[in-house]
């Protein structure tokens, strides 16, 4: 990419029609490119410039520039070398985009940032995606004649279309993307069934038409923008329909599309979230659920931007599930580790592979709320001062299936542990998490792992029957797992805490273990006990001060009650635990690398 200097051009960043430009080189009269460029180099040092590398030095598009490279559309810098560059993705999720209203609220965001050159990534509006999905099932017993009139249908419809008409843009740009999804429908109701693949092809609906609308009102309002279908510019995934992975093409195939698109003609460009295209089948896939979040950070790594913005409904990464305990408080600071854990292990506001690009490329992701501009949201990096931490957050994953197998050979055996997962890896099935010991494993599985397989009772007695050939094997459904996410190198202080409240709640653990990742303890409990057992953890570690005085006086002069040994968790059996407290270091990477799924 073209070397660029930062300065604050006193113009907005955005693309504007021929009109504005035109306004706008008369507001700027005489002022020349050349005094443009000394003052963008004047700023430019006072910031400290000098450096160039990508998160330092960035223009900030200089209305100018974009007026050059308009003049001569294979130009693409001015004359001065130096050119306007996208600098952040802000992802604005299916709530932040709910209604015209919604939209409207976004668009004003994202334009009261002049001087960013954004990359807008949309989910679907509102609940279509889950709309979409149950029209697909109903279609597949509803008969052809019923589908015009199925509910789910009609409801995306009216949403989709009182919306382009709210916000006055023409409904032609929806009505046919409407017609196909109702052929859709009809041909799942003839075929009477919805594979995967097609599951896919069927929701990419949703964000195909809030794209469209959203870049149709940009638009409208003077902000010239381009809609972009993931899958037509170098979103390449495997052929895992309904939870594809990113393959690494996509990094370069998406920043030359839209460096050059950019680079040519000047225009916003709006992007679905949460589509791909399968390298093999070249159809649509998805994902997996909240998948879009994923989008904005491959997009951020492929461009190298300075910043991932990814707006939610609440005011940045929370100490827990709020729907769970309203008390729940914005975390002001993640590594990417500790926000790959969380979502990892359930907390829905970020999707679990989402972290893996942002630090593979070191670029910061904030966690926003669009319906709260002001608040400070959630910083995620790299690092962040560990010293003082102590637990970030907490994450409650619930009907997950606990599994204990002890092996029928003798102490000492080897191999048994690489058996065992050799099993779940023939079969294709993603393990939580692991405590061991040398004759036994407990692990946990997530039957809702796959959002569109269960893991069914057929499919678990499967998994039995292939353990029992090699060990005895104990299944308990019904479990929940709560995370611990924080500073695991003060692991003795926060079980000692966290027991304390769980025997007082009358709550029994039945499993821990520590990730390799260092930043998460999770413990198993009945699911019956988990939702309060979450609230009174939440209640003895952030709503009495403990958090905070812990942060003030570095715990080396508490002392873990008697009934508590100080653990080391990664080597140590405590007879209040059961057998399997003895945590491994191996980090296991259930269907892909340690980072992810
Ligand atoms: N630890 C948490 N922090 C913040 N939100 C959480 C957490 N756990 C669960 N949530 C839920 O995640 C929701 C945001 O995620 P999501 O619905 O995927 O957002 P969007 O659709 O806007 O991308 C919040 O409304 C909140 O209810
Ligand atoms: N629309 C998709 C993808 C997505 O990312 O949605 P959201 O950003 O609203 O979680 C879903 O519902 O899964």
């Amino acid at each position: 990419m073209a070397m660029s200097y930062l300065f604050t051009a006193p113009t907005s960043c955005f693309a504007r029609p021929r009109k504005s430009l035109r306004d706008l080189s008369s507001r700027l009269g005489s002022q020349s490119f050349l005094e443009w460029e000394l003052l963008g180099k004047a700023a430019c040092e006072k910031r400290g410039g000098g450096q160039i590398g990508k998160n330092s030095l960035t223009v900030f598009c200089q209305q100018g520039v974009v007026s050059v490279a308009r003049k001569d559309e294979a130009v693409s810098q001015s004359f001065d070398g130096s050119t306007a560059q996208l600098n952040i993705v802000m992802k604005f999720g299916g709530s932040s985009v709910a209604s015209a209203e919604r939209m409207r609220e976004v668009a004003d965001l994202i334009l009261s940032f002049p001087n960013e050159c954004p990359i807008i990534v949309l989910s679907a509006m509102g609940k279509t995606t889950n709309k979409l999905l149950l029209a697909g099932e109903k279609a597949v017993g509803c008969g052809i004649s019923h589908v015009s009139e199925m509910d789910e249908l009609s409801f995306v419809k009216e949403l989709h279309l009182k919306t382009v008409d709210e916000l006055a843009v023409d409904r032609l740009i929806v009505s046919g993307l409407l017609d196909e999804l109702e052929q859709l429908l009809k041909g799942i109701a003839m075929m009477k069934e919805l594979t995967l693949r097609t599951k896919d092809y069927l929701v990419s609906f949703g964000e195909c038409m809030s794209t469209r609308i959203f870049a149709a009102y940009l638009n409208k309002i003077g902000a010239k923008a381009r809609q972009y279908d993931a899958f037509d510019i170098g979103f390449i995934t495997t052929d895992d329909f309904t939870n594809a992975d990113i393959l690494e093409a996509t990094y370069p195939a998406v920043a030359k599309r839209l460096h050059g698109d950019w680079i040519r003609d000047p225009a916003i460009p709006v992007v679905t979230g949460f589509l791909g295209k399968g390298w093999k089948s070249c159809a649509v896939t998805t994902l997996g659920r909240g998948g879009s979040d994923l989008t904005a950070t491959t997009i951020g790594k492929a461009l190298g931007l300075r910043e991932i913005q990814v707006w939610k409904d609440v005011d940045g990464v929370l100490t827990c599930d709020p729907n769970i305990h309203p008390k729940a408080e914005p975390v002001p600071h993640l590594t990417f580790d500790e926000a790959a854990e969380l979502a990892y292990f359930g907390a829905q506001v970020l999707h679990p592979q989402s972290m893996r690009p942002a630090r593979e490329g070191d670029v910061p992701v904030r966690v926003k709320n669009s319906y709260n501009r002001q608040a400070p949201g959630t910083l995620i990096t790299r690092s962040r001062d560990m010293s003082k931490a102590l637990l970030t957050s907490i994450v409650l994953k619930q009907n997950i299936t606990l599994l204990d197998i002890v092996s029928t050979r003798m102490l000492g055996q080897y191999g048994f542990l690489a058996k065992v997962f050799s099993i779940f890896e023939d079969l294709g099935i993603s393990v939580d998490s692991v405590a061991t010991s040398e004759v036994s494993i407990s692990l946990t599985l997530d039957p809702s792992k796959i959002w569109s397989r269960e893991l069914i009772q057929q499919e678990l007695d499967h998994v039995v029957e292939e353990l029992e050939k090699i060990s005895v094997v104990n299944l308990l459904q019904g479990r929940s797992i709560i995370s611990l996410i924080g500073n695991v190198q003060r692991s003795s202080l926060i079980l000692e805490r966290a027991f304390n409240v769980l025997r007082k709640n009358g709550v029994n653990v039945q499993m821990i273990s520590q990730g390799a990742s260092k930043v998460n303890i999770s413990l198993v409990v009945n699911d019956s006990e988990a939702k309060q057992a979450v609230a009174a953890l939440h209640e003895a570690f952030f709503e009495d001060g403990f958090n905070a005085e812990i942060q003030s006086d570095d715990g080396r002069h508490r002392t873990a009650p008697a009934c508590f040994p100080t653990i080391d968790p990664l080597n140590s059996h405590c007879p209040t635990l059961g057998s399997y407290l003895r945590v491994p270091s191996l980090s296991l990477p259930p269907r892909r690398s340690a980072f992810g799924r």
